[in-house]
C-alpha cells in the first residue's frame, strides 16, 4: 500500500517534501492565476505545464474567451499561443472572469494584475481588489504569491491585512510571499522558465519554504531567497531604478556630443569594455509601463529625499523634446522652415517589437513637431491602434514609402526599419534623419542625408 501522504495544500504541510512536490506537480493542489495579460498569461501557461491544474482569472471577457478557445491574445511572445493551446486542450489551463470564484478552489494563488500609477502616485486599487477576492476564498494551508510589481511594504502593510480581514485567518494559517516577475516582453516564456534567478521573499519562514518549493518546480533556475516580502518588493523596484538612472546617465552624456565633438556612443561602448562600467544606451526617450513608473514606487510613498531619482526621471522625460528639436534645428540649418516641412515619425511603440504605447516617446515628439507647424506623418509596422497619434496631430501612414518627407525621426527601431532606404525617401533633396536609436548609422556622412543622432552626428 502506498505510504504517500495526501497533500492538499503546501503552507504548513508536514508531509515529506517529495510528497508535497508530487501533489503540486500532479495537480492535486489547484493553482489560481489572477491577471492573464502580457505577463499573467505566459505565467499561467507555465504553471499549467508544470502542475496540470490552473484556472486563470481575468475580468476581461475577451481575454477569457480567447484563452478558453486555446489561444493567446498576447502578440509577440514566441511559443505562447502554442503553449496556451496545448495546456487548454489538455485540461491543464482554463480561464474565467470571476476572481472570487477562482479563489474558492485554488490553494496556490498567484496575483499578477496591473499596478497603476496615477500621475506620480502608485495606485494599488486593482491589486487590492484581487486581494479581497482571494481573501474571501482563502483556506488554511493556502499560499498567496504576489508577482505584480509593488511599492516596498505593500504586502506587509496593505495586502496582508486585507487577506486576513477577508478570510478571518491569520498569517501562520496561510502563507504570503512576494516573487517579482523578472520578465521581458518578447521572451516571457524563456524568462519565466528560468532565464534569471527567481527572487522569493516570504512574510514568514514557512511562506518562503512553500514558495521556494513552487518556484523550484516552475523554473529551472537558482532561487534567491531574501528576508521578507518587503525586501523582495524592493529588489524589483531597485532593478528598475538602476535602469532608469543608468539610461539617464547615458542620455545626459549624449547631450555633450557637440561640446565634446565626439561620438558619445562610441565612447560609451569603449568605456563598457571594462567590467565596472555598464553605461546604457542613449535614445529618444524611456517608455513602457515599468521603467518610467518604478521611481514613483519609492519617491511617492516614503518621506525620504530622492534627488537622483527625480533628476533621472526629468532627464529621461526631456529626451523626446531633445529629439524633436534635433529635427527642427536640422531643418532650419538645411534652409527649410519647419512650418513648411513634412516630418515622418517612424516607430510609435515604446520599444521595438512590443505593440504597446504606454509613455512612448513618440507621442511627445509628434506633439512637439506639430506644435512647430510641421506636417507630421507617423508610421509603425506593428501597432494597430494609432488613434492617439492622430489626436496629437499626425497623419498615420502605412509605411515610410507613403511619405515624401523633408525629415525622418526614427523613434523605435523596429526590425522592419533596419533596411529603411533613407536616400530614396529624400528624393531630389537632402533629408534630415534623426536616428533616435542608433539604428541607421550607415547614413552618417551620406550626401543625401543630414544625420542627427542622440549622442552622435554626421
Ligand atoms: N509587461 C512587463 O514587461 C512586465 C514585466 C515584469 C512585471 N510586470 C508586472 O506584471 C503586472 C502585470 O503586468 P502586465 O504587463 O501583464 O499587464 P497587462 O495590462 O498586460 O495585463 C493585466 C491583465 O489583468 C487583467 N485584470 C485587470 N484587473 C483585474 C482583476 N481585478 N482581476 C483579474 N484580472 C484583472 C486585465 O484585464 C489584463 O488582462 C504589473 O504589476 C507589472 O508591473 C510587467
Ligand atoms: C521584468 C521586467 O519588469 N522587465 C522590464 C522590462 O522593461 P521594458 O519592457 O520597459 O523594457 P526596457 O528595455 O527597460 O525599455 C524601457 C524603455 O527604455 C528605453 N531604453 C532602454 C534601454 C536603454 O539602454 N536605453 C533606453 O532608452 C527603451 O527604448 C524603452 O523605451 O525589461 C527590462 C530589461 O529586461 C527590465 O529591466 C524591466 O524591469
Amino acid at each position: 500500500m502506498s505510504t504517500q501522504t495526501t497533500v492538499e495544500a503546501l503552507y504548513g504541510s508536514v508531509a515529506p517534501v517529495a510528497d508535497q512536490r508530487e501533489a503540486f506537480t500532479s495537480g492535486r493542489i489547484p493553482v489560481g492565476v489572477y491577471g492573464l495579460g502580457k505577463m499573467g498569461l505566459p505565467l499561467a501557461a507555465v504553471y499549467a505545464e508544470t502542475t496540470g491544474n490552473v484556472t486563470g482569472a481575468d475580468v476581461d471577457p475577451a481575454v477569457v474567451e480567447c484563452v478558453n478557445d486555446g489561444h493567446s491574445h498576447v502578440v509577440g511572445e514566441p511559443g505562447l499561443d502554442a503553449l496556451v493551446g496545448e495546456t487548454v486542450e489538455a485540461g491543464a489551463l482554463s480561464a474565467e472572469t470571476d476572481p472570487a470564484a477562482v479563489a474558492e478552489d485554488a490553494r496556490v494563488h498567484v496575483v499578477i494584475v496591473p499596478t497603476l500609477v496615477d500621475d506620480k502616485t502608485p495606485d494599488l486599487s486593482i491589486v487590492r481588489s484581487v486581494a479581497e477576492d482571494v481573501g474571501a476564498g482563502l483556506d488554511a494551508g493556502d499560499l498567496v504569491v504576489f508577482e505584480s510589481t509593488l511599492p516596498p511594504r505593500s504586502c506587509r502593510d496593505e495586502l496582508l491585512p486585507v487577506l486576513e480581514a477577508e478570510s478571518g485567518l491569520e498569517l501562520g494559517e496561510f502563507g504570503l510571499a512576494f516573487c517579482p516577475e523578472r520578465t521581458h516582453s518578447g521572451r516571457a516564456l524563456e524568462d519565466i522558465r528560468g532565464a534569471h534567478p527567481k527572487v522569493v521573499g516570504g512574510a514568514d519562514a514557512e511562506s518562503t519554504r512553500a514558495a521556494k518549493l513552487v518556484y523550484d518546480e516552475l523554473a529551472d533556475t537558482d532561487l534567491v531567497t531574501v528576508s521578507d516580502t518587503t525586501t523582495a518588493e524592493a529588489v524589483k523596484v531597485f532593478e528598475g531604478l538602476y535602469r532608469d538612472v543608468n539610461i539617464a546617465l547615458a542620455n545626459e552624456l549624449a547631450t555633450h556630443a557637440d561640446a565634446l565633438e565626439i561620438d558619445v556612443t562610441e565612447a560609451i561602448a569603449a568605456a563598457n569594455t571594462q567590467p565596472f562600467c555598464d553605461i546604457h544606451t542613449p535614445g529618444a526617450g524611456v517608455g513602457g509601463h515599468c521603467i518610467p513608473y518604478y521611481p514613483y514606487f519609492l519617491t511617492d510613498p516614503f518621506d525620504v529625499p530622492t534627488p537622483l531619482l527625480e533628476t533621472a526621471r526629468a532627464v529621461n522625460d526631456g529626451m523626446p523634446t531633445y529629439t524633436a528639436e534635433l529635427a527642427l534645428t536640422g531643418l532650419r540649418d538645411e534652409g527649410v522652415d519647419p512650418a513648411d516641412a513634412t516630418v515622418l515619425v517612424a516607430g510609435l511603440t515604446y520599444r521595438a517589437g512590443v505593440a504597446e504605447t504606454r509613455k512612448t516617446p513618440a507621442l511627445p515628439i509628434v506633439e512637439r513637431l506639430a506644435e512647430a507647424g510641421a506636417t507630421v506623418l507617423a508610421t509603425d509596422p506593428i501597432l494597430d491602434d494609432t488613434s492617439e497619434f492622430s489626436v496629437a496631430g499626425a497623419t498615420v501612414v502605412d509605411a515610410p514609402t507613403d511619405a515624401d518627407p523633408d525629415a525622418v525621426v526614427l523613434v523605435t527601431a523596429h526590425e522592419e526599419f533596419r533596411d529603411l532606404d533613407v536616400p530614396t525617401l529624400a528624393g531630389d533633396g537632402r533629408l534630415v534623419l534623426v536616428d533616435g536609436r542608433q539604428a541607421l548609422t550607415e547614413y552618417r556622412g551620406h550626401e543625401s542625408v543630414r544625420y542627427e543622432g542622440v549622442g552622435l552626428h554626421d
